[in-house]
């Protein structure tokens, strides 16, 4: 359950901690880079994370070259738009699993975003059905994300692939001493709870530097980098879509809280299903969820903000109302929720 204050920020918008209390910040973040489409996707998301009540707001970290059009659309969504630069990985050969991989090592940079003391990274092309606040209140220390399926064919170039092995059934084909030592857990990088630091931060750009790009960019070197804290949650904090196929038996599409269109063909915004397993009904029901969000006018953030008696519930009305007879200044909330 989300503490109190994370309601007294949804009123008062203030960004930093409230004065007098030691209390913990929270924000989910979202990465965006370029002029295209996935502007919508991060639209989406915002609406998404709205209609299942976050208590707190999206931060979007937009590298430079996404357009002042689309900033202005996000903050009209109630998002926080954070300029970032990118980050670039040393040159080598490596071929990535898709070429635009490259610019997703920029997402470094969110661990430099210190005044909040605790994050929910959440890739454009997630959407959140049901509220996951409470996923902030898991121990400190840990790096928190979904395990990942290696069985479909961007994962062709790996050993896990050729052999057959995936984490999410082990059992399927095991993992013998021939194959070397048993490969750590791995975990998809479109979803993880974290904690800014700029120690932290720091030390991931000095690695980075010298740390050869490989096939999944900065999710190779995130697991890399954070395999001892690691610690796997459930998928339906990011239902990796190729899992509905590959592993269903680990998956319960009806009540997933959180889905990942990563699948080739699957994000809502350019769905044409023609791409293999994209005619399946649990794909199509998925997508259709995404877009009933996306175009919900209600969930647009003037709209879902304009009545805070309704919209924030009856604490949120009666603390405003506090604050209103102590001379508190309301502003409008920059939150996802
Ligand atoms: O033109 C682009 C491309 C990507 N993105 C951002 O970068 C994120 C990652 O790209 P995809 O979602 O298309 O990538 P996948 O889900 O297929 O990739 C997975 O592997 C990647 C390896 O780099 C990342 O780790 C990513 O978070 C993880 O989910 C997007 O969601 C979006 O937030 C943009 O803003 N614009
Ligand atoms: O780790 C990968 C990666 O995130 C891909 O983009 C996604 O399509 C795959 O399914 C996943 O296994
Ligand atoms: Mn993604």
């Amino acid at each position: 359950m989300a503490p109190p204050v994370a309601m007294t920020e949804a009123v008062s918008g203030e960004n930093e901690v409230i004065a007098g209390g030691n209390v913990p910040k929270r924000a989910y973040v979202t990465f965006l880079a370029g002029n295209g489409d996935y502007v919508k996707g991060v639209v989406g998301l915002a609406k998404g994370l709205r209609k299942s009540k976050a208590a707190y707001p999206l931060v979007v970290a937009c590298l430079p070259d996404v357009p002042e059009e689309h900033r202005q659309i996000l903050e009209s969504q109630g998002c926080i738009v954070r300029e970032i630069e990118p980050v670039y990985p040393p040159e080598n050969q490596a071929q990535f699993a898709m070429a635009y991989y490259v610019i997703n090592y920029s997402k470094l940079r969110i661990w430099e975003f210190v005044e909040y003391t605790k994050m929910i990274y959440l890739d454009g092309d997630i959407q959140v059905f049901d509220n996951i606040d409470h996923l902030f209140d898991a121990p400190d220390g840990f790096f928190y994300a979904v395990m990942d399926c290696f069985c479909e064919k961007t994962w062709s170039s790996s050993l896990q692939y050729k052999v057959g092995y995936c984490q999410q059934c082990p059992e399927r084909v095991p993992w013998t001493p021939e194959l070397g030592p048993p490969p750590p857990l791995y975990f998809n990088a479109g979803m993880f709870v974290f904690e800014p630091n700029l120690l932290t931060y720091l030390d991931l750009l000095k690695t980075v530097k010298v740390t050869s790009p490989t096939s999944f960019a900065e999710q190779d070197f995130l697991n890399m980098y954070f395999r001892d804290i690691y610690k796997p949650i459930p998928p339906t904090y990011n239902l990796v879509l190729a899992m509905l196929w590959r592993h269903p038996e680990n998956v319960d599409v009806e009540r997933v809280k959180v889905v990942h269109y990563c699948a080739a063909g699957s994000k809502p915004w350019r769905y044409t299903g023609l791409e293999e397993n994209m005619q399946r009904e649990d794909i199509k029901m998925l997508v259709k969820k995404w877009w009933d969000i996306y175009e919900d006018e209600a969930l647009n953030y003037k709209n879902a903000t304009s009545d805070s008696s309704t919209k924030f519930g009856p604490f949120i009305a009666a603390l405003s109302e506090a604050e209103a007879d102590a001379g508190v200044q309301q502003r409008t909330a920059p939150s996802a929720a």
